[in-house]
């Protein structure tokens, strides 16, 4: 891959990778958002049954105070009646004041005493359903002219609540209280804050769950509501740490999920994972490079040569080759690409029968029993192919075991040739040993013969160690005619090279061949 495609992929899965991250910050803060909402919502709502409970201590205390006098039997405001009033209110805890009323007008009180002049009352805010009249915020004449308060009349008898001590507690006001009667009826909080036409079923169809807008009932006056606008600026104060820490989730998703993806991609562009991916999914593919007799020219045979594309590019061998011998797959690779090319050249017609095909096979592979596996390469042959196996020289053809494997497939009928020799590790007495059929002389020992370069001069020696074993040459790496004319000059059997044909398809090599014959 060259430097300005890698700065290009960079680029692109850094560009995916924030893609990615983003998703996974939109995914993550609708999720982390639904549950603080319904967590912020759960509170409220908390918030808002505590100043229920309160509420109805009040008015639970008033109406035990009120049931209780009314039970009384005075008629009149005396000194018996008033004292009675007094010992109640001492009792009571959220009442401050006690009234007696007699013919509509309030004639005693717990603060006043009895009056000289009864007092008449306005006309209240409105009555509930069990006929107790209520006024809201009204002036309480009997203390001080600027005092207001909730007042309550039951029966006989009228009580001055203590609700601010409950209720004034909270400094911004974002609910009302209100009675649910023939319509709302405001009694205390905040009266503009929200729409007091509004019924519960409203209100519930027009907030849903995801909001912060709801009333809420009282279980034992189930008349008094609460209605509730929770302020914004005083949620965010309550919950601003775990804002925090949803800001500090979402960076972290942000950079993990940015990191997890580039890491991937990366990974995913690496040589390893292409090429084990490659093996898995049986990406690679043949190419067929034509063997050539020199003295007639003809195409007799060819190399079957690996070769591997995917979406970020081809690999080469020589990147493939040692990446399939760390990974182990040797022997997987080989089946496969052996199972291909046979298929290939069986399918096409234009390939004769008797055709050379040489295969290239790694030399670890013949130290194991599973190299003697090859009988399904003769089960495929039915063109009868002369099928040759390549191996480099290699130390670990000189073990015992890839001697007897060898010695046992070439008993099969297949045929062997030692690769790239010349620069390998061999010598004469393991040569012998293994019997093999064909030399092919490394490429650069015949890259610069027109020049006369020391390795040239050694061909000689090969065609004579070649003579004394018995073996055939095939000469690699034959760009040009001087080349060619040389290796024909030496008595070279055959050559493989650029000037023949370079690694093709079946169908060019077909062409090929039909040309040379
Ligand atoms: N400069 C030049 N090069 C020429 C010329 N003629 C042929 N070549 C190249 O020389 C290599 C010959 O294959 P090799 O020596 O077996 O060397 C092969 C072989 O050892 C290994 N290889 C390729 N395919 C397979 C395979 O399927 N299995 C195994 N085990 N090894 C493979 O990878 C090596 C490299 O393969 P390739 O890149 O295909 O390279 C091929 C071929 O393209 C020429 O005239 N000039």
């Amino acid at each position: 891959m060259t430097k300005s495609e890698q700065k290009q992929y960079f680029l692109a899965d850094n560009l995916k990778a924030i893609l990615v991250s983003l998703i996974s910050v939109v995914a993550v803060t609708l999720l982390l958002g639904a549950v603080t909402f319904l967590f912020v919502r759960e509170q409220e709502e908390n918030r808002a049954s505590e100043i229920l409970n309160n509420v109805r201590a009040v008015f639970r205390d008033a109406e035990i105070t009120l049931d209780y006098l009314n039970a009384l039997p005075y008629e009149s405001c005396g000194k018996d009646n008033l004292a009675e009033m007094r010992k109640t209110l001492f009792r009571s805890r959220f009442v401050k004041e006690i009234g007696f009323y007699q013919d509509d007008s309030l004639v005693c009180s717990t603060y006043l005493g009895i009056l000289e002049e009864p007092l008449a009352t306005d006309e209240p805010d409105f009555y509930t359903k069990l006929d107790d009249a209520f006024w809201i915020n009204t002036p309480l004449q009997l203390f001080d002219k600027q005092a207001t308060g909730t007042i309550v009349k039951r029966g006989r008898y009228n009580a001055v609540l203590d609700m601010d001590s409950i209720l004034g507690y909270s400094y911004i006001q974002d609910w009302q209280l209100f009675y649910n009667g023939d319509q709302f009826y405001h009694m205390a909080g905040n009266p503009v804050l929200v729409d007091s036409t509004l019924s519960q079923q409203d209100m519930d169809a027009r907030t849903g769950y995801f909001s912060l807008q709801f009333i809420l009932c009282d279980e034992r006056y189930t008349s008094t509501c609460l209605q509730v606008k929770s302020d914004h600026g005083r949620v965010l104060d309550l919950h601003l740490g775990k804002l925090v820490l949803f800001v500090f989730v979402m960076l972290m998703t942000a950079a993990l999920t940015h990191m997890i993806t580039f890491n991937y991609l990366r990974r995913r562009r690496s040589l390893e994972s292409r090429v084990s991916k490659g093996l898995r999914e049986h990406k690679f593919y043949s190419l067929y490079q034509p063997f050539v007799d020199l003295q007639s020219g003809k195409v007799i045979g060819c190399e079957v040569l690996s070769r591997f594309k995917d979406e970020f590019g081809p690999i080469y061998p020589d990147e493939f080759i040692p990446q399939i011998k760390e990974q182990d797959m040797t022997w997987e690779f080989t089946v496969d690409m052996i199972t291909k090319a046979m298929n290939d050249l069986n399918d096409n017609p234009d390939i004769p029968e008797g055709f050379k095909v040489s295969f290239n096979l790694f030399p670890f592979d013949f130290t194991r029993d599973s190299c003697l596996n090859l009988d399904f390469v003769l089960d495929m042959n039915i063109k009868n192919f002369k099928l040759v196996l390549e191996i480099t020289e290699d130390e670990q053809i000189a073990t015992q075991s890839a001697a007897k494997h060898i010695k046992s497939l070439k008993s099969k009928g297949f045929l062997f040739a030692i690769d790239d020799f010349g620069v390998g590790y061999s010598n004469l007495g393991q040569l012998k040993t293994l019997n093999c059929d064909y030399l092919k002389i490394d490429r650069s020992f015949v890259m610069d013969m027109e020049e006369n370069s020391i390795r040239s001069s050694l061909i000689p020696h090969i065609v004579s160690i070649a003579d004394g074993l018995d073996v055939e040459l095939i000469a690699e790496g034959v760009e040009n005619l001087e080349q060619l004319n040389e290796l024909k000059g030496l008595k070279i059997g055959f050559g493989q090279g650029w000037l023949f044909g370079k690694p093709q398809s079946v169908n060019a090599l077909a062409k090929t061949v039909q040309e040379t014959l």
